[in-house]
């Protein structure tokens, strides 16, 4: 039997390169994604990224390998885990637990490597004291079970700009193109006022700012001079919003523009954007494939049918660790109470928990140490720790749940009570993977 040893370390430079051990685990990600081999330059600005986002990896090895294949010193399995803020809504920012780069070998897949670095890296995260874990997927089918809940969504839309496309109400069109260069510092400025206003985003990693600015097109590794934006200004001359795009090519028909990063800290500067990328010439398309599900865009249109989803995503998922820091951490805008029995196979969030608001915060007390107790089929709902993540943020409706048999009631009201509290100010939102 394979006997596998499990190293946690920090990514690093050495004389400028990455050390052996980063360079075989960045090798291994790119092989475990499908993606080409990166080698010298390229694999070095790749590993300073990771170290800027400040990256733990994890490597799995294994002891032993036949003459001919990868040498032992390559992993088997990776992992890593970083840690950025998530708005839990009213501009609340909370430090979470971001888990990403999982990637097990075919050769070694389906021998519980991802449950042990998951189980493993979950367990440290909760005795850090991270109240949520969060990552963003691949296939919707794997991280239900170690307690995972979508809990934001975005949309691929793409909207027809041919003559005819007209703002239903005009903006202020105070936009001018700009280098791109100039979002380097920019860039996560205003990236963290959009944060701010925004429930369910979180930290960017440092890959955003490079690909908005141009300095990286993500197919070739190497600078876009494609790459072309353009700022939106507020009343008083200060930059409030930009969009970084990319013309598809001349083969592309209809004639398309691509939008690398659209990010407003304003409405004005929202829809003057889009009155900016309606108006950019010999164009007939506008893609964008982080749009927000519930954005103003069609609004924004004197004909909606302009837009058009194009496929919707799944972004973040959410694995609730503290039951009691996730839910005091966000705010309420309605008064109410709610209990709720909450089933965790691994324990970290199980129990009846009821929750009260004053309007604005909410507190939580802990009835019974498991969801199955008196206590627990007493609650208004009863639900698994993933169906509690995706409620989380005020993403999934909990009558839509319930009528999935995802969650029960117990009371008749109960899945209307939950929505009206756990409703943000806006649908939760993160243009953005990681
Ligand atoms: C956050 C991120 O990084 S998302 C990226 C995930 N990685 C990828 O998509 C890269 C390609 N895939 C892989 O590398 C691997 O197949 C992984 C990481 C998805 C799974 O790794 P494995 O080591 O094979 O998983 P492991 O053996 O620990 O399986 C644990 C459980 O998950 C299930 N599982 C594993 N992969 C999948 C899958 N793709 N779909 C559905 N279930 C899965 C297993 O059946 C097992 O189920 P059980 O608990 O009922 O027994």
């Amino acid at each position: 039997m394979t006997e596998y040893r499990f190293e946690t370390f920090e990514p690093a430079l050495e004389n400028g390169a990455p050390d052996a051990r980063t360079t075989a685990y960045m090798q291994a990600v790119r092989a475990g994604f499908h993606d080409k081999r990166v080698e010298g330059e390229k694999l070095r600005r790749r590993t300073e990224r990771a170290i800027t986002d400040e990256r733990v990896f994890t490597s799995v090895y294994a002891d032993n390998a036949p003459q001919l294949a990868l040498p032992p010193e390559i992993p088997v399995a990776t992992f890593a885990h970083f840690e950025k803020t998530v708005n839990v809504g009213g501009g609340r920012l909370v430090p979470a637990h971001l888990i990403t780069w999982v990637t097990v070998r075919p050769t070694h897949r389906r021998r519980g490597l991802l449950r042990s670095m998951m189980t493993g890296n979950l367990a440290r995260a909760a005795e850090i004291g991270y109240p949520f874990a969060a990552l963003t997927v691949t296939e919707g089918s794997i991280y239900r079970r170690f307690g995972f809940g979508a809990a934001t969504w975005y949309n691929e839309v793409e909207v027809d700009t041919r003559a005819g496309f007209q703002m239903a109400v005009e903006p202020d069109r105070r936009v001018e193109m700009v280098d791109p260069h100039v979002l380097r510092e920019l860039g996560p400025e205003l990236y963290d006022r959009f944060q701010q206003m925004t429930p369910g985003a979180s930290g960017r990693q440092r890959v955003y700012v490079d690909v908005a600015s141009g300095d990286l097109n993500l197919s070739t590794d190497e600078e876009d001079l494609a790459t072309r934006a353009a700022l939106h200004y507020d009343e008083d001359g200060q930059p409030d919003g930009y969009v970084s795009y990319r013309f598809a090519g001349w083969d592309v028909k209809p004639a398309t523009v691509e939008v690398l990063d659209l990010i407003a800290a304003s409405d004005a500067a929202y829809s003057s954007l889009w009155a900016f990328l309606g108006a950019v010439d010999l164009v007939e398309r506008v893609q964008f494939g982080y749009a927000s599900q519930q954005s103003p865009l069609p609004w924004l249109l004197t004909d909606p049918r302009r837009v058009r989803v194009l496929a919707q995503s799944d972004g973040m998922w959410l694995r609730i660790l503290d039951v009691k820091k996730s839910l005091e951490a966000r705010p309420y805008s309605v008064e109410g109470s709610i209990t709720l029995a909450v089933h965790d196979d691994m324990d970290y969030a199980e129990g009846v928990f009821r929750l009260t608001s004053d309007g604005e915060n909410g507190t939580v007390e802990r009835l019974a140490e498991s969801a199955d107790s008196a206590e627990g089929r007493a609650a208004d709902l009863s639900l698994g720790v993933p169906e509690l993540g995706s409620l989380y943020l005020g993403g999934a409706d909990p009558v839509v749940l319930n009528r999935a048999g995802r969650i029960s009631k117990r009371s008749e009201d109960a899945a209307i009570r939950a929505r009206a509290l756990f409703l943000l100010e806006r649908a939760p939102y993160a243009p953005n993977d990681f």
